[in-house]
């Protein structure tokens, strides 16, 4: 047998290993030093910082980020730090970076991973989470991720420091992914397509004379074997004020915009702000008041919520989410979102609308991704009924964001028109195991049919991201891949929200998210099931996030399973539960949503099944 021993006897390979494992152990010790510097309150706060404190180097490629210590403070503001990548193919990409103060505000947040409702912060119990690992899958607890004691951040579930930290992560790096994948036959909901389409006259998809294998992502089943190609650098896209340019100027830039196009230097002239309008088939920003006076009476709006980006108000029969961009200083002490972060959750809610479009011909379709009713750029100041709604909810509610009121009179905002979809599952009340079975199956199925239409990945569907109400009707209807289903639904109606983090194929681009450039998305507390949700899917994506991963939805299905069994208390049996538990663990043995509705868990929910026949078979 070959030996890897050099001449005086000394094992190379071991030499190698352990020089690598010195390496690692080096740059875990760099970790330990900056999550213990940002807590370390230093005197002279740095308000910007150079580069290389900020993750950027001076080669201009984006390196994992640090974070950075501020003292406390009156003030709540951190401040990042935004830097153009070279990864990826072409792309717009931003690049975030964050310096922690801690937030005079505490409580509610939808954000990842999750903190507890209400005003007063009560540290997480976990108890319910360990008797159930041990009772169920003890041995999965010792499969996941690894233990967090080495960053030294998250030192115990009930570190109320550490659970404080995590909502910053929901500031990301946030990738424009522009792939023109030269289909010779796409379908016509591709981006360009989208992007030139007006709202309101949406086209059906028309998916039956497209091989759905010209649509899949190439090359990405496995994480491993996925490469990066170089992408085009974007050095900088300065926010213009288009107010001047025709709407067939904004028009022409839509056709231009690099999201369809390889070209680095249409990319280059990308004006984000300009091509925002020009998608909401706008040529200047409206006011406040002229959006909501088409839906209501401006003077009857109401607040109903709130996330870490948006105002959530009621108008009329529809919800108007309000989230400021593009301004330079920090709203609910988070870095506002930029117009090409936008523009991508606009791109991808559009391209889920064209899935409520349940046309006789339709491959694929349902109801279940919230419906978009309009997008809206505004500019200005509140109105006096908007604070006054605001005020009113923060009485009730006690609000965890800032006052509007701070805001400047030029502050840009996109408000998206949205259908109402109800209460989050963390605030709705389940009443019995039917109702459970009811909001799994039609989760699972919605994702199915978005797997299907457009290697669909949501990547955050935590409960509070899946809206609940009751309504009468038994059904509801879903169509995957020209067959028919019928899902029971025992009264309740499922809405799936916020596309943020989600990764979609539109048959000509590829859009998402590269979490990979917030690591602290992955460092949320052992045994929380949010949390550990994030590191699997770190776990299958191998940190490509560009790749097409369906089975990261199995492992929202698992969470969600585990959230019935562990968060919520409606009637059941221990057979119902054991039932609940099977299936999780079946649901290991699925790769998508698409095999997940098979299961027989769901068998008895799925009512009728009638083949569409194809016309060109
Ligand atoms: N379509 C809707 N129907 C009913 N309520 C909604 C709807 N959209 C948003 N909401 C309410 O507004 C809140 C904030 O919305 P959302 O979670 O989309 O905002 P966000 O700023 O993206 O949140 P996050 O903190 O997750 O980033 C939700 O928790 C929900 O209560």
């Amino acid at each position: 047998m070959a030996s890897n021993t050099g001449g005086n006897g000394v094992d190379l390979w071991s030499e190698i290993i352990a020089s690598q494992q010195q390496q690692q152990q080096q740059q875990q010790q760099s970790h330990v030093e900056v999550f213990y510097r940002r807590r370390k309150p230093s005197k002279t706060p740095p308000d910007v910082l150079p580069p290389k404190q900020m993750g950027l180097e001076d080669d201009g490629i984006h390196h994992r980020l640090s974070l950075v210590v501020l003292p406390p403070g009156p003030t709540k503001r951190i401040s990042w730090n935004r830097s153009l990548s070279t990864r990826g193919r072409t792309s717009i990409a931003v690049g975030t970076c964050i310096n922690h103060q801690p937030q005079p505000k505490k409580g509610k947040r939808k954000g990842k991973p999750p903190r507890p409702k209400g005003k007063q912060f009560k540290p997480q119990n976990f108890e319910m989470e360990r008797m159930y690992f041990e009772e169920v899958d003890a041995f999965e607890l010792l499969e996941e991720s690894p233990s967090p004691k080495v960053f030294g951040t998250w030192a115990g579930a009930n570190n109320t420091d550490s659970v404080a930290l995590t909502h910053l992560s929901t500031r990301l790096n946030k990738w424009l992914i522009c792939r023109n994948l030269n289909y010779s036959c796409g379908p016509s909901s591709t981006l360009s397509k989208i992007l030139g389409t007006p709202s309101v006259k949406l086209e059906p998809i028309d998916c039956g004379n497209i091989d759905p294998e010209n649509m899949k992502t190439p090359e990405k089943s496995s994480a491993k074997g996925t490469s990066r190609l170089p992408c085009a650098e974007i050095t900088s896209h300065k926010v213009e004020d288009v107010g001047n340019e025709s709407f067939e100027e904004l028009e022409a830039s839509v056709k231009k915009l690099s999201l369809a196009s390889t070209s680095s230097s249409d990319a280059l002239q990308f004006n984000p702000f300009a091509t925002l309008l020009a998608v909401c088939e706008q040529s200047v920003p409206s006011k406040f008041q002229d959006v909501f006076s088409k839906y209501c009476d401006p003077q009857e709006i109401i607040k109903i919520g709130e996330g870490t980006f948006g105002e959530a108000f009621m108008a009329g029969n529809y919800v108007c989410k309000i989230v400021p961009i593009d301004g330079d200083f920090r709203v609910n002490g988070e870095v506002q979102k930029r117009s090409e972060e936008l523009l991508e959750e606009v791109v991808l809610s559009r391209t889920l609308n064209y899935l409520r479009q349940n046309q006789e011909d339709a491959r694929n379709a349902c109801t279940t991704f919230i419906g978009t009713i309009d997008l809206k750029v505004c500019q200005g100041s509140y109105d006096a009924s908007m604070i006054k709604a605001w005020e009113e909810w923060d009485e009730n509610n006690g609000s965890e964001n800032d006052h509007p009121n701070e805001f400047p009179d030029k502050q840009r905002y996109v408000m998206f028109v949205l259908e109402h979809g109800g209460k989050d599952l963390e605030s709705f009340v389940l009443l019995n195991f039917n109702e459970a079975l009811s909001f799994l199956v039609q989760v699972t199925a919605a994702l199915a049919v978005a797997e299907a239409a457009y290697e669909f990945e949501h990547r955050d569907l935590h409960w509070g991201n899946v809206l609940l109400s009751r309504n009468e009707s038994a059904t509801v209807q879903f169509i995957l891949e020209g067959k028919k289903m019928s899902v029971k639904t025992f009264g309740l109606l499922v809405s799936i929200i916020d596309f943020t983090l989600s990764r979609i194929n539109t048959g000509e681009d590829i859009l998402y998210l590269d979490l990979s450039s917030d690591p602290y998305l992955f460092k949320g507390p052992k045994g929380d099931k949010q949390s550990e949700t994030y590191r699997k899917m770190k776990e299958i994506t191998d940190d490509c996030w560009e790749g097409s991963f369906p089975k990261t939805n199995v492992l929202w299905l698992q969470y969600l399973v585990d959230i019935c069994l562990l968060k919520k208390s409606f009637e059941r049996t221990s057979k119902n539960e054991r039932d609940l538990r099977s299936l999780k663990k079946r649901l290991d043995t699925y790769g998508s949503a698409k095999e997940a509705i098979s299961d027989p868990f769901f068998s008895d929910l799925l009512v009728e099944r009638v083949q569409i026949i194809d016309l060109d078979d």
